[in-house]
């Protein structure tokens, strides 16, 4: 099902028309679809549900993609667990009416704090990656007599070929433990007292679109279970992370969740290991649109500009990482086009969210920018003293807010000026 498309040349997100969610809650406004969601958790638990080596598996929602409160009770609601990397994050999921015993803490720099918050709500497993780490943690579990399930998240050294920002799995990254360090560090896990060994852990990277590096990965990984197997390790659940792409332009084409999960699953059946997986972008990216208004048209030397009220404060992909999102008119008119650049209010020359678009505009037109549901808003910033966007959620023929727009007195509110 289609969930953002033109009815009666006017884009829809499910059943409302968007100009009407613009007039209602104004511009900038994140849209999101209450059905794309639906369908991208449910496509991973089908898959799952359907293979002997998936159905005990647990589907761990990446919070960092986009931690909205509405999204995450969704998820829970369909039977997500939560992948988390700050105690922020835990509140919110908690919040959110996350069940505790389905929540992995991932993430390289877990205060003490944080250990002992996620300690004592009881979650399912901590993600680490550093003997340091490991240490720390063994401390603050000590100190309330419990004993804190761990997986190691191994660097299975592949290349996911994707940008190298979100390259995660190389030797050349912070994250994970080296691979040939991996044998010797769950050695020292196992003695360690307040530590109990549960998984293994590997994520190479995001927006992958060629599903074979992670069967590579999962390869390695197999290889380092079964000398843990041998020295008498054993390890109950196999976390493979996230990483799965989605299309960013209307022609590409997205590998299903079967292509991606059902050849790592193949690999799995008979081993007995709980599969948790960690999907983020894949479960919202597609669910969001970004609605902007263009506010003027501006014809230079060497460009033409179409100047929008979202700028890289909303979304910041583009300006990190010259990602593409498509750019599409909610009324397309018919006519000549011209290629704009279409930029924000900004002082940066990098704030553009699309360059060099065939468009055929005028002011005052609406915009939506496509696949921004995943590392949109929550990445989105106050930059320029920007109130951040309102998110809607559309669910058939309804509109709910789902976050306010923010006020500029909100952005200011913990300022405080000196005394004299
Ligand atoms: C440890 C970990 N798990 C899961 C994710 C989610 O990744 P993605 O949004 O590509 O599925 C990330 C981000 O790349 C991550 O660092
Ligand atoms: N924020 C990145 C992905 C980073 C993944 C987080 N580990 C993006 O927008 O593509």
């Amino acid at each position: 099902m289609t969930h953002f498309a033109l009815n009666d040349g006017v884009l829809h997100a499910e059943s409302v028309a968007l100009p009407a969610i613009a007039e209602q809650f104004g511009t900038p406004a994140y849209v999101y679809s209450r059905s794309a969601l639906t369908e991208s958790l449910r496509e991973f638990q089908d898959v799952l549900g359907a293979h002997p080596a998936g159905t005990d598996a647990l589907v761990c929602y990446a919070v960092k993609a986009n931690s909205n409160l509405a999204i995450l009770n969704l998820f829970a609601r369909l039977g997500a667990g939560f992948d988390i990397v700050s105690g922020g994050e835990l509140k919110r999921v908690l919040a959110a009416g996350a069940d505790p015993k389905k929540v992995v803490f991932s993430g390289v720099g877990k205060t003490a704090a944080e250990m002992q918050q996620a300690l004592d709500v009881g979650i399912f497993c901590f993600n680490i990656e550093s003997i340091p780490e490991l240490e720390r943690l063994n401390e603050v579990a000590g100190r309330s007599g419990k004993k804190a399930p761990i997986s190691l998240r191994v660097n299975p050294n592949v290349d996911p070929k994707t940008h190298p920002y979100i390259s995660t799995g190389l030797k050349e990254a912070k994250f994970g433990v080296a691979y040939d360090d991996a044998l010797a560090l769950y050695r020292r896990a196992a003695a360690l007292p307040n530590i109990a060994i549960a998984g293994i852990d590997c994520h190479i990277g995001s927006q992958l679109l060629d599903p074979s590096p992670f069967v590579e990965a999962l390869d390695r990984i197999l290889v380092l279970i079964d000398q843990l197997t041998a020295e008498g390790i054993h390890i109950h659940h196999l976390d493979l992370g996230g990483g799965l792409g989605i299309k960013y332009k209307a022609d590409q084409v997205q590998p299903t969740v079967a292509s991606y999960l059902n050849p790592l699953l193949d690999k799995l059946q008979g081993r007995g290991l709980q599969v948790v997986l960690e999907p983020g972008r894949r479960l919202v990216g597609n669910a969001g649109l970004l609605l902007t208004r263009v506010e003027f048209l501006k014809h230079g030397e060497a460009k033409d500009f179409a100047i929008i009220d979202a700028a890289m404060n909303d979304l910041m992909r583009p300006a990190l990482y010259e990602a593409w999102h498509d750019i599409d008119p909610v009324v397309p008119r018919a006519g000549a086009t011209r290629d704009y650049d279409v930029v924000g209010p900004v002082c940066e020359t990098g704030d553009f969210l699309g360059q060099a678009r065939p468009l055929n505009l005028q002011a005052g037109d609406l915009l939506a920018v496509m696949s921004a549901g995943a590392y949109g808003m929550a990445m989105a910033s106050n930059y320029n003293t920007r109130p951040r966007a309102v998110e809607v959620m559309v669910d058939g023929g309804q509109v709910h807010v789902i976050r306010q727009r923010e006020t500029v007195e909100q952005l200011y509110a913990g300022e405080s000026v000196l005394p004299q």
